[in-house]
């Protein structure tokens, strides 16, 4: 059985746009007739063209998206924008087709005007980072509807809108996807929207289009380092986020050493937070208490103005996500004291797979995770160590087909920080699955003091074994897969939850 790929969210009741209106809002240039021909949506993929749209044909890495104009024209587009090469490629489909230099470039722009998304567009927020995005974003969206307002979010994990969700494809959409899942959030009368911006997004013009009134700097630590060639790279695309085209104001932590360097390189006004004892920004998160069922902190400002409150999460680095989701709501014009008046109780918000106890009262504690990097490991497992008094058991597999030079440091990271460490698999994709485990070996052989290695796949294997080595007391941090519902394997997604997994694991072993 295959998983299903999640749909794409776009307005019910679409405006139609005529495309001369386009053309002359943009000065573009066209070739075939467009009298008469209205738009009611963009979409750069032919397998999901309705009718009405304006199908985009972008030259990919695999193919060049005009060479699908014919199904485009079958499914019901009424026009195509591409380049050049796309408009010989596309000639036969019987389109009108408009002609950009760079198709991908323009869509942020020609999909705000088809869907109208920047005419009174709700309060923007947008974060990116390393790690602690999708964190981030569902608690900027929690404490925003403990304030009382109407919210959207698009994330790793999750689209919503209000309270319908569905799952996501990408971390941030295609700008054609985004922007119709803004015309939908309109309909439903959203004020605000939290939108997790990856390095990718960046680069590749998936956030072209909007402006953010707030945008955020988490943290940069090894990863991607299969699309960027070196960590200045990877750095350079996500500084491009706080360019004036961008944002209008900046929140930056300084809880690693680049987010100096976001300060620096900043084009924006930005304010700066820090979680780091002896770091100090111009907002501090000081950690008041790590229980197994929260973080308190308390959170001081400029004119040491402050609130103490509570996150569900265990770890110093979520109540510094949850530090820097404030500071940006302040940033964005809400009062600090109305904040910690909505908040007192602690923040409400679900933050499916980050850190997730999946296990009941008696028995150990397993939480499961998103982390798949070095630098998520040595948090999350200093904060599973925290609330634990018995033996630290850590599980995780590494992602095959993505960046490979980072699995020796997540091998020795989670050997060194765990007691007991069970190395298996994740998505191998077309990856051998036992030589991506060797590397992983490899790694947690170069710990100092290293934990007791056992390796086995697959991962409900894996799962099944760790709960047999665990006792009252001791917890099981499962990293990887988190909220996800499926893992592929050679291309192919089978369904699969590991949060069920371990739930499963803990009943057989009669932990109910
Ligand atoms: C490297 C990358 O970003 N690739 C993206 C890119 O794919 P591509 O260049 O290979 O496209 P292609 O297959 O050559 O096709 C070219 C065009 O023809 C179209 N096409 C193609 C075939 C067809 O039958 N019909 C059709 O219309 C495609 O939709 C596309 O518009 O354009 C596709 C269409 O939008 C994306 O789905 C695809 O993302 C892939 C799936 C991906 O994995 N991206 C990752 C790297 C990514 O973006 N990750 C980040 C960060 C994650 C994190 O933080 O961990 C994210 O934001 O998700
Ligand atoms: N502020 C932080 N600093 C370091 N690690 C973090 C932080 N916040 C979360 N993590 C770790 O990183 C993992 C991923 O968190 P989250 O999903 O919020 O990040 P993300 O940036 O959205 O990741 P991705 O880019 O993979 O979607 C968490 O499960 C946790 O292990």
């Amino acid at each position: 059985m295959t998983a299903r790929i999640p749909p794409v969210l776009r307005p019910e009741h679409p405006l139609a746009r005529p495309l001369s209106g386009l053309i002359t809002e943009f000065g573009l240039e066209y070739v075939g007739d467009i009298d008469g021909v209205e738009i009611t949506g963009v979409t750069l993929r032919s397998t999901e063209v309705e009718p009405g749209d304006l199908y985009v044909g972008i030259r990919g890495l695999h193919s060049h998206g005009a060479e699908f104009a014919t199904l485009a024209a079958e499914s019901g587009a009424v026009a195509m924008l591409t380049d050049r090469v796309g408009a010989t490629l596309g000639a036969d489909s019987g389109l009108p087709i408009v002609i950009v230099d760079s198709p991908r470039a323009a869509l942020g722009d020609v999909s705000a005007w088809v869907y109208r998304t920047n005419e009174h567009p709700p309060l923007m927020l947008g974060v990116t980072g390393t790690n602690g995005k999708t964190s981030v974003s569902y608690l900027v969206e929690g404490i925003l509807k403990q304030l009382g307002l109407v919210t959207g979010l698009s994330s790793t994990a999750e689209r919503h809108i209000g309270d319908l969700t569905v799952v996501s494809r990408l971390t941030t959409p295609e700008a054609s996807e985004m922007h119709a899942l803004l015309a939908r959030m309109r309909e439903s009368e959203v004020r605000a929207v939290v939108v997790e911006v990856s390095a990718q997004a960046l680069t590749s013009n998936r956030v072209d289009g909007l402006l953010f009134d707030v945008v955020a700097f988490t943290n940069l630590s090894h990863d991607h380092l299969d699309d960027y060639a070196t960590m200045e790279h990877y750095f350079a695309a996500k500084l491009a986020f706080f360019e004036p085209e961008r944002g209008k104001r900046g929140v930056v932590s300084l809880d690693t050493p680049w987010g100096q360097r976001v300060v620096e390189g900043s084009h924006i006004p930005v304010t700066t937070i820090s979680a780091t004892p002896g770091v100090v920004g111009e907002w501090n998160v000081e950690i008041l208490d790590e229980k197994a069922a929260y973080t308190e902190f308390r959170l001081t400002g400029p004119e040491n103005r402050s609130l103490v409150t509570r996150v569900p999460v265990i770890g110093w680095h979520m109540a510094a996500n949850a530090g820097l989701a404030i500071v940006m709501l302040v940033e964005a014009g809400f009062e600090l004291e109305a904040i910690g008046q909505a908040i007192r109780g602690g923040i409400e918000a679900y933050l499916p797979g980050r850190t997730e106890l999946v296990s009941g009262e008696r028995g150990p504690s397993v939480y499961v995770d998103f982390g798949h990097s070095p630098d998520a490991f040595l948090n999350t497992l200093a904060a599973v160590r925290k609330v634990t008094p018995g033996k630290v058991i850590m599980v995780f597999g590494a992602d095959g087909d993505r960046d490979a030079t980072k699995r020796h440091e997540m091998g020795r990271v989670a050997s060194e920080g765990s007691d007991i460490l069970v190395i298996t698999d994740h998505h191998p994709r077309f990856e051998n699955p036992e030589s991506i485990r060797a590397t992983l070996v490899e790694g947690a052989n170069l710990a100092e003091h290293p934990a007791e290695l056992h390796v086995v796949s697959p991962p409900e294997r894996a799962i099944r074994f760790a709960v047999s080595l665990a006792e009252e007391g001791d917890s099981i941090l499962w990293a990887g897969p988190g909220h996800q519902d499926y893992r592929d394997i050679r291309g192919e997604r089978t369904p699969y939850s590991a949060r069920e997994q371990a739930r499963d694991a803990l009943r057989e072993a009669g932990w109910s």
